[in-house]
């Protein structure tokens, strides 16, 4: 293992979980005290999970008129997702989504999670898990140990009874209103999301490949599927209970948003904000019913939503674009764990033939070079090589430009690409793009 001296691995089981969430409160500061923790039925498959114990009490820690420092327990801890069927361009792959990354305070910047980096990235490298991937609780943290900014989404505030343009098929949608429920929604909110991830343009790619939404993960992970709906009073904020809008055809769903409602009461007139949670659509008539019920809520104002794709079909809905005021903000982060494996497991839009120089400080074994070869859509074949190469740059870049999101040039523009043979970094700029934007609809 690999934590700094004065500290040790510690496996998580059941009986950790007060000492868990109590570290969690002093990671993530928020109002929801361990005591609620407790109530809430929240679920935790700790076979993922690893903590870091205090081999004795803390040297530095100051003690309080002359007492002596208290031993610490669990000091971090970290954890991660099985994202068994993890969509990447083309095709799907088991990712290890790191979550739960917290250090106390007390122990912080003395090389903690950068062990409990390490110690993640082997134990990805041993599940066979080519590819971790996470939201970043700040954008500068993890750059460092290799992961690269490979998914955007987009938040809006679209005035309430904003116009949308009209499409073929719109206003024959059943709507259905209830209060989420797992029990009752749960299967329904999980086969339409999974489905809009899988075939976004309702058509499939050439040659086998999927053409689906890069890092739309599913909840594959029984614990996540059960966390989705989770809807305890303390996390509500002041807003009301999470509700659901489904819109079905025939009887069959095509499309739901999770959303709360608050009021607002002004003097002239109620200003409540619809909040929107997450938004899955089978096609873009169906997208078009689900906004038109957001956007004319009764005693509302606005609408604002959370993770949504920079492609989402609302963007190319609303009649002025400009009025929801779009902020873009970073999504998944990425970072490849066995690089040769993870470049044959995507597909590339565009005919390739290049070879990467790529650099690794965390995990030296996958410095080298690799020729790629692929033709457009079908499977590649990615080859360590000693020929000259013909791009070079870190794992971390590499990992941005993965899901397709970031292009090549784009990194190449900030300095993060090295072009060593003319016109390399365009036609294999072209080939790591994909057709639909990755993004992920849910913080995991
Ligand atoms: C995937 C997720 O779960 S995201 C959630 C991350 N968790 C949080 O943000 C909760 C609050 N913060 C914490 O728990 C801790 O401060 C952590 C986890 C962010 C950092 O843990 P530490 O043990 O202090 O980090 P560690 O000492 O290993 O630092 C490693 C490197 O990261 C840098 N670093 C650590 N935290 C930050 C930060 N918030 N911003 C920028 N750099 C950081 C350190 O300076 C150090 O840099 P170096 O390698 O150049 O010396």
């Amino acid at each position: 293992m690999t934590f700094p001296a004065g500290y040790h691995h510690q496996p998580l089981d059941d009986s950790f979980r007060e000492a868990a969430f109590t570290l969690d409160t002093w990671a993530f500061p928020s109002s929801t005290t361990p005591e609620d923790w407790t109530e809430i039925e929240f679920p935790m498959d700790w076979t993922r999970f690893v903590g870091v114990v205090a081999d004795g009490p803390d040297p530095d820690a100051v003690p309080i008129d002359g007492a002596a420092p208290a031993r610490s327990d669990l000091v971090a801890m970290y954890g991660s997702y099985a994202f068994d069927r993890f969509p990447v361009p083309g095709t799907e792959i088991p990712v290890g989504g790191l979550t739960w990354v917290g250090v106390h305070p007390q122990h912080r910047r003395r090389g903690i999670l950068r062990g409990m980096i390490t110690d993640h990235l082997d134990a990805c490298a041993a599940r066979g898990e080519t590819v971790s991937a996470l939201f970043a609780a700040e954008a500068a943290i993890y750059g460092r140990f290799g992961y690269g900014l490979a998914a955007h989404d987009v938040r809006l505030t679209i005035p309430r009874a904003a116009r949308l343009r009209d499409v073929p098929g719109a206003g024959t949608h059943t709507v259905r209103l209830e209060i989420a429920d797992a029990d009752r929604h749960g299967a329904l909110v999980e086969s339409v999301h999974r489905e809009a991830g899988r075939r976004p343009l309702g058509v499939d790619g050439p040659r086998g490949a999927l053409l689906n939404r890069p890092g739309w993960a599913g909840r594959d992970d029984p614990s996540l599927a059960r966390r989705m709906l989770l809807d305890p009073p303390v996390w509500r904020g002041g807003k009301e209970a999470r509700r659901i809008v489904v819109v079905e055809r025939d009887g069959e769903p095509r499309g739901f948003a999770t959303f709360r409602r608050s009021s607002e009461w002004r003097d002239e007139g109620p200003r409540g904000t619809v909040h929107v949670g997450e938004v899955a659509a089978l096609d873009v008539a169906a997208a078009h019913d689900l906004w038109s019920v957001l956007l004319d809520l009764d005693l509302m104002a606005k609408v604002e939503t959370f993770l949504l794709p920079p492609d989402d079909a609302i963007l190319g809905l609303l009649v002025d674009p400009r009025a929801a005021g779009t902020k873009r903000v970073d999504n998944v982060w990425l970072r490849l764990v066995d690089v040769a494996g993870a470049l044959a497991s995507r597909r590339y839009q565009a005919d390739v033939d290049v070879v990467l120089h790529v650099t690794d400080e965390l995990r030296p074994a996958n410095a080298g070079s690799y020729r790629v070869r692929a033709t457009a859509f079908a499977e590649p074949e990615v080859t360590r090589t000693h020929d000259d190469a013909d791009l070079s740059l870190d794992v971390s870049a590499l990992g941005a430009a993965y899901l397709g999101g970031q292009t090549l040039a784009a990194l190449g523009l900030a300095g993060r690409v090295t072009e060593l043979r003319s016109g390399a970094l365009a036609t294999a700029s072209a080939a790591f793009g994909w057709p639909v934007a990755p993004s992920c609809s849910f913080v995991f």
